[in-house]
């Protein structure tokens, strides 16, 4: 492990815990406290340089909330090396992908799903008392805190992307495809309620152990919410002002998925029912924080009742060929759904 000393200077090398686009995040000793840390050193890039002043900003605005409560990482603070800017925050363990890479993929069981996503509801909803919005929820960004203690806790990290729900820009969507919300990729203002469709997409996945919608372009995410959810209600895709290109064309994915229950159980029903309202296509008809923490799938003694030791599974049907999301003749690109892609029984009920 590294030290980071009085002056607060530190040198990358194998104590790397992560990378990503605004730079490193390595494991350092802090020689004041004589404790482990992580330090995320952003590249001296300018365009780096301001988005860490915004993530500093917006880790300055959730100060006010205590984070073992809130289920978001501690923050302690930045330094300046050389043209580079630091931030400090507590070590954590691993990451949501990891930790259900270590259980082979098989989803977690139904106690596990259940803690882990009370606690990022909980994060959640502190976010929404402040006013923040995390837009780019997804398994890599939500950390482990130690992967030996049960239940296991977890934090949400990186607030690099995050926002003021005030100061929302529409059309600005840089998330991650495959856990943004449709209204985010369709370039509609947005709020608190885009996090919550990504935490439905990363509920799935903790209890499938792999991502419902698999995608690695605009086209093929779209395709897939379409396929098993049908087409945004029109009230939606009218106030879409779409200017950028339609999504790429030519490398569809020939999969849809669809999440079976191998057994019909109680505990099974209430996820897939709570699911559906955290996979609201209208924003403003998807369950709030609050309300998902009073679903009956939160209500003490289910697991008791209702043991859920085999994982739900999700099925792949593969297709023989692609379909048009888009027709010509009509208005604009998001007009262009196809209705006979509608499915017939919408994939999120058993
Ligand atoms: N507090 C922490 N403790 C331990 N590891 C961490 C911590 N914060 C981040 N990491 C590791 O570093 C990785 C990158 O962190 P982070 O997502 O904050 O950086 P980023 O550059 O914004 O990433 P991206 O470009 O993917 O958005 C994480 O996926 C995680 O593995």
């Amino acid at each position: 492990m590294l030290a980071l000393d009085a002056n607060q200077r530190i040198t990358p090398s194998e104590a790397l815990l992560g990378e990503g686009g605004f730079g490193i995040v390595a494991k350092c000793r802090d020689t004041t406290t004589n404790q482990a840390v992580a330090i995320k050193v952003n590249k001296s890039d300018p365009d780096i340089l301001q988005q860490a002043h915004v993530e500093i900003f917006i880790l300055e605005q959730l100060r006010r909330l205590d984070p073992d409560a809130a289920n978001i990482v501690q923050w302690n603070g930045f330094f300046h090396d050389g043209e580079r800017v630091s931030l400090k925050f507590e070590l954590l363990d691993q990451c949501l992908w990891d930790y259900i890479r270590d259980r082979n993929k098989q989803g977690l069981p139904i106690s596990e799903v259940r803690s882990i996503l009370g606690q990022l509801t909980n994060a959640l909803s502190h976010l929404g008392s402040v006013g923040i919005v995390h837009a780019d929820l997804k398994p890599g960004k939500i950390m482990v805190v130690n992967r030996h203690e049960s239940p296991v806790k977890v934090r949400l990290i990186d607030f690099g992307l995050a926002c003021p729900a005030s100061a929302v820009m529409p059309g600005d969507c840089v998330a991650t495809t495959g856990y943004c919300a449709p209204e985010v990729m369709l370039g509609l203002p947005y709020n608190e309620a885009s996090d919550m469709w990504s935490l439905g997409l990363v509920a799935v996945e903790l209890a499938t152990g792999v991502p419902l919608y698999p995608s690695e372009n605009d086209y093929d995410y779209l395709k897939f919410i379409i396929e098993t959810q049908g087409q945004p209600p029109d009230h939606v895709l009218d106030s879409v002002q779409f200017k950028g290109s339609v999504p790429g064309t030519g490398h569809e994915s020939l999969e849809t998925r669809y999440i079976i229950l191998t057994r019909a159980e109680a505990g099974q029903r209430l996820f897939v029912s709570l699911i559906k309202e955290m996979l609201a296509l209208d924003a403003h008809q998807r369950i709030t924080p609050s309300q998902v923490l009073r679903h009956p799938f939160f209500s003490p003694g289910l697991s008791n009742r209702f043991p859920w030791e085999v994982a739900i599974l999700v099925k792949i049907k593969k297709k023989k060929k692609s379909i048009p999301l888009f027709k010509a003749e009509q208005r604009t690109p998001y007009h262009h759904i196809s209705p006979s892609i509608r499915p017939k029984t919408p994939c999120l009920q058993k």
